[in-house]
């Protein structure tokens, strides 16, 4: 069986700062992976030279067993969530997951995976009136339209309530249970140690250890 995610000596400098510096990682099984460092250590450039959206200098990066700018340009059968790469400000949530419909085609049930993540699908907010929080959640729907087997989620826990850290514990493990592979980066090391299968430690652009989740404290 092929790996879902294999990343083969990546580097990518940013300028003058090595910025993945030789990241190597191979993720095989279903499950959740966590990603936990200090800011700017290359936790979401891992994600993006996952996702397609960053070009590393060096090194390869296959996907679901597709070498990413041989076989494929983005990373298939995957969905993400990132603020950078945020919902459309002026459309309400139902309005943007519509609109990610319709450029593929494809008709979903938007108000039962809006209601899925905890949003009201009547609501007549825009994205730009919307709360911290429900930005989350709308971006945690955008990257499960699909419901394709492989979710990237950079800093879900951010600007979450206790409700909200909850309910996203419930959504993660719930995907889990379904087969899914989750790779989450957070700096609520509460959250992903309840969570996570495995954990990555990122330092300075490189992973500096990996372990399996037992009980093992995270200490960076
Ligand atoms: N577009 C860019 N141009 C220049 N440098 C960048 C760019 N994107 C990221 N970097 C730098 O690369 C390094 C890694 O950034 P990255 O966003 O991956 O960190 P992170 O671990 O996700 O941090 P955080 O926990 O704050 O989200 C940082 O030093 C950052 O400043």
């Amino acid at each position: 069986m092929s790996s879902i995610v294999k990343i083969e000596h990546v580097t990518k400098k940013m300028k003058s700062l090595v910025a993945l510096d030789d990241i190597s990682l191979e993720i095989s099984e279903p499950g959740i992976y966590g990603f936990v460092g200090p800011n700017g250590s290359g936790k979401s450039l891992i994600f993006k030279t996952i996702l397609g959206f960053l070009k590393p200098d060096s090194g390869q990066v296959f996907v679901h067993g597709k070498k990413l700018r041989k076989d494929i340009l983005f990373a298939e059968d995957t969905g993400y969530s990132m603020v950078e790469y945020a919902a459309l400000a002026d459309k309400t949530g139902r309005q943007n997951l519509e609109l990610m419909d319709i450029l593929a085609s494809e008709k979903h049930d938007l108000d039962k995976l809006l209601r899925y993540v905890g949003l009201d699908p009547n609501n007549q907010r825009t994205y730009k009136e919307y709360s911290l929080g429900m930005k989350q959640r709308l971006l945690l729907a955008m990257a499960m339209l699909s419901d394709p087997s492989l979710l990237i989620f950079d800093e879900p826990t951010n600007a979450l309530d206790e409700d909200g850290q909850e309910f996203l514990k419930r959504l993660v493990l719930e995907q889990r249970k379904r087969g899914k592979t989750l790779l989450i980066s957070s700096h609520d090391k509460t959250f992903i140690t309840d969570v996570a299968d495995k954990i990555y430690y990122v330092s300075e652009g490189r992973i500096k250890k990996e372990a399996v989740n037992c009980d093992e404290k995270i200490d960076e």
